[in-house]
């Protein structure tokens, strides 16, 4: 049995806080918004971003940090990447050497370009920082359906301690060494669910959705693997797994803002119409400008910037992806 701080109560915190109860772990969860805490205590549920998902009262609920983090062999932050840092630098005053950081956001921090990973040992520089990643909604994993992720750590024996905290009948974990890839994949997924979605909302079929999916993942990937991420990922849970979850799921956040923008909103209306974060907003511009950095061309990606933030319609975007030069499906591929 493990003691485990949940940092961030929304609903990706709250169905991780079960799961690691569930487990037979011993868990409390944190939030800095005080009504959020009263709702959990009260209620013992997130009535708005996860109902009907009960937390039993074993699980302790604070808005106090350092009764969250105190005494915590593992530490879940669970806050959307725009807090990542923020959240971070007030752990700083609570935070002890023994104790592992499993990041569970995804994002990449848009003024630095770094991963979230990166962000954290910045403001935590003794940390010993993981990250969980891969498929999964918090509406399934808080109904105990099958799900499967991958736990990517700097060390093998870091990796495995999360594996078998993790790890349950329902809750299937893989490992991995290529924390860059993982974190890449997660981030970037996000925005081409943005793309997927709004396909959708401008009433197109599933061949623009495989297209988007298929082509999506070469983009995630050659940006990636310039990076220094390993090709392999981005062809598993957290590469190509949790882009088809995103693209597709009736309970994607940044599939279903992408939808509302397909049907006239502005991004604008459409995150205020999902109410929960939509991360691939932020992700979007972030990608781009490490396309700049590392001489990457991200056709979907960029498109959804304009989109989002330079007014342009989502009819003519997926015109101008239609129509761009001819070109080989892979370039690497010789004709023989
Ligand atoms: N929801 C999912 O299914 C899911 C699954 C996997 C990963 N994730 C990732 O987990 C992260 C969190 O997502 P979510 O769905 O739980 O978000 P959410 O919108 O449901 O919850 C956000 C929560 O963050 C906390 N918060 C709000 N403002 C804060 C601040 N200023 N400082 C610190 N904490 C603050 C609050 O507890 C709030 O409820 C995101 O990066 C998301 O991509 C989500
Ligand atoms: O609901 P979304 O679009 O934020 O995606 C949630 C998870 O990242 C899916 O694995």
């Amino acid at each position: 049995m493990a003691k485990i701080g949940v940092i961030g109560a929304g609903s990706w915190g709250t169905a991780l806080a079960l799961l690691m109860h569930n487990n037979g772990h011993q868990v409390t969860i944190w939030s800095i918004i005080g009504a959020e805490v009263e709702m959990l205590r009260t209620k013992r549920q997130h009535e708005t971003k996860l109902p009907g998902v009960l937390l039993p009262e074993a699980i302790e609920i604070t808005g106090n940090l350092e009764e969250a983090m105190s005494g915590k062999d593992v530490l879940i932050l669970a806050v959307p990447s725009p807090f990542t840092r923020s959240t971070a630098c007030m752990m700083k005053e609570f935070l002890k050497a023994n104790q592992k950081i499993v990041n569970v956001a995804k994002g990449i921090e848009e003024n630095t370009l770094y991963t979230l990973s990166d962000v954290i040992e910045e403001e935590l520089p003794c940390a010993d920082v993981a990250v969980l990643s891969g498929p999964s909604h918090a509406e399934e994993v808080g109904k105990g359906l099958p799900t499967t992720c991958v736990v990517g750590a700097h060390t093998k024996e870091t990796a495995e301690y999360l594996q078998n905290l993790f790890m349950s009948p329902v809750f299937r974990v893989y490992t991995s060494p290529d924390m860059l890839g993982i974190e890449l994949g997660g981030a970037l997924k996000n925005v081409i669910a943005l793309a997927a979605g709004t396909a959708d909302g401008l009433g197109y079929g599933d061949n623009t959705k495989a297209a988007l999916i298929t082509r999506g993942i070469a983009e995630i990937g050659r940006l990636g693997i310039q990076m220094g991420a390993k090709l392999e990922t981005f062809c598993g849970l957290t590469g190509i797994g949790d882009l088809i979850v995103t693209c597709a799921s009736v309970h994607s956040r940044n599939r279903k803002a992408g939808w509302l923008i397909g049907q006239g909103y502005t991004m604008q209306e459409a995150m205020d119409e999902v109410k929960m974060v939509v991360e691939g907003v932020y992700s979007a511009k972030a990608a781009m400008g490490l396309a700049q950095k590392y001489q990457v061309e991200l056709p979907i990606i960029s498109q959804v910037n304009q989109v989002l933030f330079e007014g342009k319609s989502a009819a003519e975007a997926v015109n101008e992806l239609m129509l761009r030069d001819k070109k080989i499906e892979h370039s690497e591929l010789p004709w023989g």
